[in-house]
């Protein structure tokens, strides 16, 4: 794509909008009083750290006054947007020109940069009163003609970039690339074709809902990523059949993350880490504005992935507009103060935005091929009418000769005539002279007539020839004079064909090498193009390869897993077996056992109770004895279970 026509040399515009106090900041009496609403432009002890005068007070538009308690500072921006703007009066100062723009072909960018809970959210997308984004799609469909617009989402969460309207790559970090056509851009995000606000709108709610937020003291519905919109605008010249893309341009609405100090915002946890890499992109941010607005040789754009992202909208080819966003109150008077210090020094950077032409190559040839043609036609046509003047000349020319030719004829007859005549003279002058008397005598009056009649026809034919010699001379000067200007008339076309020879000349062969610088960068176009298709067609044949290769690892990977699923369930069929086996062996050691100690110790139980049967009846038969209760069973029991742990202790593989 090449943007070599208009370009527009200007600088950052920035706005600045002062937030409403609102409930959540308010304090215990602010909400007993009946009177409070949102909107009030100070605290409840009266103060606000930034005020905007109203324009009685100070008739500049675009001022507005800092304080924090001891010092107080005047600052000034391209707009400045009182507590009770409306979202309306916002987009039309800030972006309606922007929208007109992209249309026109021109890159641009707007960016809503402050505080957490500061209002920028608000600003872009706003609620049931639409901020600037939705305003701005509005505009865009309303106003455009020709144009095909694709809608891109991603944000920008912890240093990495994502997709946020294809949830299955919503998790994949994508990379920023940059190449000479698109700029610096998302590698891998989809786009949406889009026809209306209402589809956009969707794809908004869409990549809302994947967008990471959360709730911090100090907004309830805190962004924890920079949210950034794209719009690709593309103007189709329907004119031709094909309808080839003659412009192409990019709109970009960013939505900050907040900054917020980690102590002020009571988060713990990985939201610390959220806040780090925002308050670390947004001190990227920063410093790129700095290095810009002191026109330093050398941007850190590469420090986080916003700024890289942003780089074309950050002194580049791109109308951007920043909009502040700061809040009254005194206990974020340094925050505001940083943000409307990060706006001052933006408002020294310049952009050079230009419209994106596409170049159609192949109409630029045929155009400049029918004008050739025509100049060779003119050319033919000029060529023609040269030789037919120049034949023209030679005629003349050749006429000329032939008067030339005549005058001499002239010349020569009147030479003769004249040569005649004085021969007539002299003969006379003989004839005059006496040579002797008589014969004179005799002659004088026979000669003396005709002397008389030659001298009249002699000056009769010397005033006939001196007539003719006049009238031919006449004659001849005006022949003469019409030739010379046939010849001077035919010189001056001649010369004038030749200039204007020599100027086609001059411009067919500036009009031949921007054609033939034409056909160079196209021939460059193409084999790029062709060298391009080709990588990727290498690419993708690598790719394919590396598919069916990743394919047949996971076909035996599979194998292999079946396999060891089959040997694992034939294992856990052993393992089962074998413990229904271990349980029936310890159930039939357990009976064995019981049955040995029971056969072991059954003649000693015997012997015992003998024993005691006798000593029992001894008992009797002597001296009454206290009453001796017979032994419980199961004491016998009792002594069994006592004896069978202790003899199972120590037989060797005994159950323990
Ligand atoms: N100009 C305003 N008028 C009325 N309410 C506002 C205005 N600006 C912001 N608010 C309200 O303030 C609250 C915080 O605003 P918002 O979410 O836009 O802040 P934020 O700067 O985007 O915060 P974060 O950076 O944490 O996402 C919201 O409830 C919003 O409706």
């Amino acid at each position: 794509m090449s943007s070599k026509s208009t370009s527009a040399n200007e600088r950052v515009k920035v706005y600045c909008r002062l937030r409403p106090q609102i409930i959540q900041e308010a304090t215990p009496e602010d909400l007993e009083d009946p009177t409070f609403v949102t909107g009030t432009t100070t605290t409840s002890n009266g103060e606000a750290a930034v005020a905007i005068p109203t324009p009685e007070k100070s008739p500049r538009n675009g001022r507005l006054m800092f304080r924090d308690g001891t010092n107080a500072k005047e600052f000034e921006f391209d707009g400045c947007f009182a507590q009770d703007t409306t979202q309306a009066f916002v987009y039309q100062t800030v972006a309606s020109d922007l929208v007109q723009s992209v249309l026109q072909g021109y890159n641009a960018t707007i960016m809503a940069y402050g505080q957490t809970g500061s209002g920028k959210t608000h600003t872009m997308m706003g609620g049931d009163d639409q901020g600037i984004i939705p305003r701005c799609l509005t505009d865009l469909f309303e106003s455009r003609n020709c144009t095909r617009i694709h809608l891109s989402y991603v944000q920008i969460y912890c240093e990495r970039v994502f997709d946020v309207l294809e949830p299955s790559t919503a998790s994949t970090a994508l990379s920023i690339r940059e190449n000479e056509e698109d700029g610096v851009f998302v590698d891998g995000v989809q786009k949406r074709l889009v026809h209306n606000v209402e589809e956009c709108l969707h794809w908004i709610q869409v990549g809302n809902a994947n967008r990471t937020v959360a709730a911090t003291k100090m907004n309830a519905h805190s962004s924890r990523s920079h949210a950034i919109i794209s719009m690709h605008v593309e103007r189709i010249d329907s004119s031709q059949s094909k309808n080839e893309i003659v412009q192409k341009s990019q709109f970009h609405l960013v939505d900050l993350a907040g900054s917020e100090r980690v102590k002020k915002s009571l988060i713990r946890g990985t939201h610390v880490n959220e806040l780090k890499a925002i308050n670390l992109s947004l001190s990227a941010l920063g410093n790129c504005i700095s290095a810009l607005s002191k026109q330093q040789s050398h941007i850190p754009y590469r420090d986080s992935k916003l700024t890289r992202l942003l780089q074309y909208s950050l002194g580049g080819n791109a109308k951007t507009a920043l909009v502040l966003t700061v809040t009254p109150e005194m206990t974020e008077a340094s925050e505001s103060h940083a943000t409307l210090q990060f706006g001052q020094r933006a408002m020294q950077i310049q952009v050079q935005a230009r419209v994106n032409i596409v170049p159609d190559y192949k109409r630029l040839v045929e155009q400049l091929q029918a004008k050739v043609d025509a100049y060779e036609d003119k050319l033919n046509g000029m060529d023609i009418e040269l030789q037919s003047s120049r034949d023209q000349q030679a005629l003349l020319l050749n006429q000329l000769d032939e008067a030339k030719v005549d005058t001499s004829k002239f010349a020569f007859e009147v030479e003769a005539l004249k040569t005649a005549m004085q021969m007539q003279t002299t003969i006379i002058h003989h004839q005059k002279t006496p040579h002797d008397g008589q014969e004179n005598k005799c002659n004088d009056e026979v000669n003396t007539s005709p002397s008389i009649a030659t001298n009249e026809i002699l000056e009769q034919m010397e005033a006939k020839l001196h007539e003719l010699t006049m009238q031919h001379r006449k004659e001849l000067n005006t022949l003469k004079q019409r030739f010379d200007f046939q010849v001077e008339t035919h010189k001056q076309v001649a010369n004038r064909a030749n200039q204007e020879w020599q100027n086609i000349e001059h411009e067919l062969s500036s009009e031949r090498t921007a054609h033939l610088e034409t056909c160079r960068e196209l021939r460059e176009s193409k084999e790029k193009y062709f060298f391009l298709e080709s990588n990727h067609i290498d690419r993708i044949a690598e790719m394919c390869q590396e598919k069916k290769e990743l394919e047949l690892q996971n076909q035996a990977q599979l194998k292999l897993i079946q396999q060891l699923q089959a040997t694992t369930s034939l294992l856990e069929l052993k393992v089962k077996e074998l413990q229904q086996g271990k349980s029936e062996l310890s159930l039939s050691i357990d009976a064995n056992f019981v049955n040995e100690m029971e056969t072991l110790y059954s003649d000693a139980i015997t012997k015992l109770q003998l024993r005691v049967e006798s000593l029992e009846a001894n008992k009797a038969t002597k001296a009454p004895e206290p009453v001796r209760l017979p032994a419980p069973m199961t004491r016998k029991d009792s002594l069994v279970k006592k004896a069978v742990p202790k003899i199972g202790r120590v037989m060797p593989g005994g159950r323990r």
